[in-house]
């Protein structure tokens, strides 16, 4: 049997984009190249790699088990074929990903205490919501993940990482700044600025603000923090939504913070698939996360 790493490459590819056209256009490649490549290998390895319905390639339980090992192959294969370009001994690239809040506010600056310790300078940064970052990791598109919702994966090892505070900002003129010693009742009828469905945002208030609410609405679903807080400037909600992401606006007097005595921590996770291969770069990048303090 001779497989060749393009062949894994189309394999891979195939898994994460779900049709032959796109596979074919990320790999520049034709679509009957790409079919040839998938039923080449289909054939030496003598077993379907993916359910078939429609258009569409659903890899199966046989393509589940060759995924982590191709991923490897891949990541080593690019790491010879960049071992004399980079200035030091890290070879190959780091794909991160990170939910929003986290991508914004923090990782940034993981990423420059890494480039100046390490050297290393081959990273990219993906960022959206906590379920997108999950699949991501789930299909090797990704090598880690920096969210700040709970993931609970049986394929993912989710550790705990940075904390973080989240607050519930209004309007600056917001009736609800005039009351002293506010309570949660007092959010009564409230109308709120809500993350989509998938982000760790709105599981926050979800768990742990709207369950103590009667009676609360959703005023507006958007999928971007600054979005959220800009809708809260122009008066149109409140949110509950990460310290972090918010203090400019509050420097600023678009927003307005209401205290309540409630706790307000939330954890940010780090999260990577079990079996992904971990190259010397992805172990020392792991380390460094785990060991990282934010200023
Ligand atoms: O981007 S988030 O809130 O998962």
């Amino acid at each position: 049997m001779n497989i060749a790493l393009k062949q894994l490459k189309v394999f891979v590819t195939v898994a994460q984009e779900k049709t032959i056209t796109a596979a074919a256009e990320k790999l520049f490649l034709s679509k009957p190249a790409v079919s040839m490549a998938l039923s080449e290998l289909e054939k030496q390895l003598d077993h379907k790699l993916f359910d078939r319905n429609n258009n569409r390639l659903i890899i199966n339980e046989q393509g589940k088990r060759l995924l982590p090992l191709a991923d490897e192959l891949l990541s080593r294969s690019n790491a010879i074929e960049n071992l004399f370009d980079q200035a030091g001994p890290l070879t190959g690239k780091l794909k991160v990903g990170s939910s929003d809040t986290v991508g914004n506010q923090v990782t940034p600056f993981l990423l420059r205490d890494f480039r100046l310790e390490s050297q290393h300078r081959d990273q990219t940064l993906f960022i959206s919501n906590t379920a997108q970052i999950c699949h991501k990791l789930m299909e090797f598109e990704l090598d880690i993940g920096l969210v700040e919702g709970k993931v609970q994966h049986s394929d993912l090892v989710v550790q705990p990482w940075l904390c973080d505070q989240m607050v519930i900002a209004c309007h600056p003129q917001h009736p609800l700044t005039k009351i002293e010693n506010l309570h949660l009742s007092d959010l009564e009828n409230s109308e709120w600025v809500l993350r989509e469905i998938g982000s760790g945002t709105r599981e926050f208030f979800l768990n742990r603000i709207s369950p103590r609410l009667d009676k609360w609405t959703t005023s507006f679903e958007l999928n971007t923090t600054e979005a959220i807080i800009n809708c809260v400037s122009a008066d149109l909600g409140i949110t509950c939504i990460s310290q972090r992401a918010i203090t400019h606006a509050v420097e600023e007097q678009r927003v307005a913070i209401l205290t309540l005595p409630l706790n307000m921590n939330r954890q940010y996770w780090l999260l990577y698939h079990q079996e992904k291969y971990q190259s010397p770069l992805l172990k020392l990048f792991l380390e460094f996360c785990q060991q990282w303090q934010f200023d």
